[in-house]
């Protein structure tokens, strides 16, 4: 059985900090993760990068073939078809045998964390992430999604819902268990009112949403909110990688979600006692 995280998330949203943060902790305390870039566009890397989709195909490869720009070009590397044309020549039959080739170099691959592209069309308007999890499960990984959402958007309602909106969309797209991070944590000088956003009254929401837009969208405002509360999924994990603990914290409802470490109940409870005291 092997676990995994797919991190996704708005651009800039902390994906790849996450992942870096995450691995600098899981080293710490002597745990194996592995952190695979699944960004075709990245250049900079904080974390040891165990598998490189760069390998089979980068941007400006696509770029330069297909004659389109940045953007068209990781959304052409990232589908499936496409990827499959391109690939070809590479050797490579799909991205999955290139998932399943480079598995084979990890013999203690069990935890995988992939550091997604922020663009999210990926998982809005094309299928490849779906199918990408789907083969990953045929080999009998427990997939989450985890959908980070920088902070900064609790001081704009309208922002904030649009945030919820893409997570929503996201879960019904990948049909994943789903865990929610506010990310960026340090960046919020005022947190007095944060448990507002962190597991929102939707009356509180739609109030606030109505008070900042005209009056002509009321209607479409409740029905936004409406949606919200009917699938449940507002909730969010604040995480501040400045602290050890909420990267901890963080990191045990994701396995709880993945039902990874079963067998350390025990510890998974110390730490939901330790999140009373978490200061946020
Ligand atoms: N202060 C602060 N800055 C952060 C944090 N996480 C990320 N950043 C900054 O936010 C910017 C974007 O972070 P990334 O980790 O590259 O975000 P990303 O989601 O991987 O971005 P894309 O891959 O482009 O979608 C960088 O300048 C980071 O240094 C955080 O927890 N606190
Ligand atoms: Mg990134």
């Amino acid at each position: 059985m092997g676990y995994a995280q797919l991190v996704i998330g708005p651009s800039g949203s902390g994906k790849s900090t996450y992942c870096s943060s995450l691995h600098q902790h899981c080293e710490s305390i002597r745990r194996t993760m592995h952190i695979v870039n699944l960004d075709p566009a990245a250049e900079v890397f904080n974390y040891p990068v165990a598998m490189d989709i760069r390998e089979l195909v980068t941007v400006e490869d696509v770029m330069e073939q297909l004659k389109c720009g940045p953007n068209d070009g990781l959304m052409r590397c990232m589908e499936y078809p496409f990827l499959l044309t391109l690939i070809a020549f590479k050797h490579f039959d799909s991205l999955y045998n290139w998932l399943d080739e480079e598995l084979e170099n990890f013999a203690d691959a069990d935890y995988l964390v992939f550091d997604c592209p922020g663009q999210i069309e990926i998982f809005t308007h094309v299928p490849v992430l779906k199918n990408f999890v789907e083969h990953l499960k045929q080999k009998n990984f427990n997939v989450c999604a985890v959908y980070l959402l920088d902070s900064q958007f609790v001081s704009d309602v309208p922002k904030f819902i649009s945030g919820c909106m893409v997570s929503l969309s996201a879960m019904i797209q990948l049909e994943l268990p789903h865990v929610n991070i506010l990310s960026k944590m340090d960046l919020l000088p005022d947190k007095s009112n944060i448990e507002e956003y962190l597991d929102p009254e939707p009356r509180t929401l739609l109030s606030e949403l109505n008070e900042r837009m005209a009056p002509q969208f009321a209607k479409l405002n409740k029905a936004l909110i409406e949606l919200v509360e009917e699938y449940s999924m507002v909730r969010f994990t604040p995480l501040d990688l400045r602290k050890e603990k909420s990267i901890q914290f963080v990191l045990s409802e994701i396995d709880k979600c993945i039902q990874f470490g079963e067998d350390s109940d025990v510890e998974i409870k110390e730490l939901d006692e330790g999140m009373d005291q978490l200061e946020l």
